[in-house]
């Protein structure tokens, strides 16, 4: 059974100058997920967020109820995943690509309380998780190389989607399937096409003339 399509705004697109405000925006749309972007300056060229930041926004009553999709690009997520979840994190993926034990920090984030997630970068390959399909909740394919919002979504992910999508129905696993890169009202519904399920917006969702009409068209998706 399909999924139903999911949004989530990307924070990294907000007003940094008054993140919670921003991050508010999701309530108030009547959206649940608000996916943040957490970047170290070694796996990715840019620096965003720490832990203290999340824990603030988490302490927003208006975001009580809201789901924390903590995306870590870090070289060493294993060891800040207790700092993401103490600080009220509702997810936490992590990459495939650094060396780490990716498996037992997967298993580290679900005893923490969270939910957990791996992500592919656009040039890893669909087979590089593939044995650890049963152990996520989230499969996150990036469709443009991480670091920066704002970039241009890549057409050639759709076959990874698909090869994911199928896996995930073969073998009767429940995970979601979420992409993350230039989406917007023309690139998403390729990816629904392809078996995607939750849609990360970042400059597409804020920057909108009208947020509410992009929200609507992404839940008919
Ligand atoms: O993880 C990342 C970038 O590394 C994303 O979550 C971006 O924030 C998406 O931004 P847009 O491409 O939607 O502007
Ligand atoms: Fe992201």
């Amino acid at each position: 059974m399909k999924l139903a399509p999911l949004l989530a705004p990307s924070l990294l697109a907000g007003d940094h100058a008054a993140l919670g405000d921003s991050a508010e925006v999701v309530p108030h749309h009547g959206l649940s997920w608000l996916h943040v972007d957490i970047m170290d300056a070694h796996f990715v060229p840019n620096l965003t967020f720490g832990p203290e930041v999340v824990a603030a926004l988490r302490r927003r009553s208006a975001l009580a109820d809201t789901f924390f999709d903590t995306h870590l690009m870090l070289d060493e997520p294993h060891r800040y995943v207790e700092a993401f979840a103490q600080a009220g994190s509702s997810l936490i993926s992590i990459h495939i690509e650094p060396s780490y034990d990716h498996a037992g920090t997967l298993a580290r984030i679900r005893e923490l309380g969270c939910q957990n997630g791996i992500v592919l970068n656009p040039d890893t390959p669909a087979e590089a998780v593939e044995s650890l399909l049963d152990q996520v909740d989230l499969v996150l394919v990036m469709t443009v190389q991480p670091g920066f919002g704002g970039q241009s979504f890549r057409t050639s992910m759709m076959p990874k989607i698909a090869q994911l999508d199928r896996w995930r129905q073969e073998r009767g696993l429940n995970f979601r399937l979420e992409v993350d890169g230039g989406v917007d009202l023309t690139t998403g519904p390729l990816c629904r096409e392809a078996g995607a399920d939750t849609f990360v917006a970042g400059t597409a969702f804020f920057k909108a003339t009208d947020r509410a009409a992009f929200a609507a068209a992404v839940a008919a998706w």
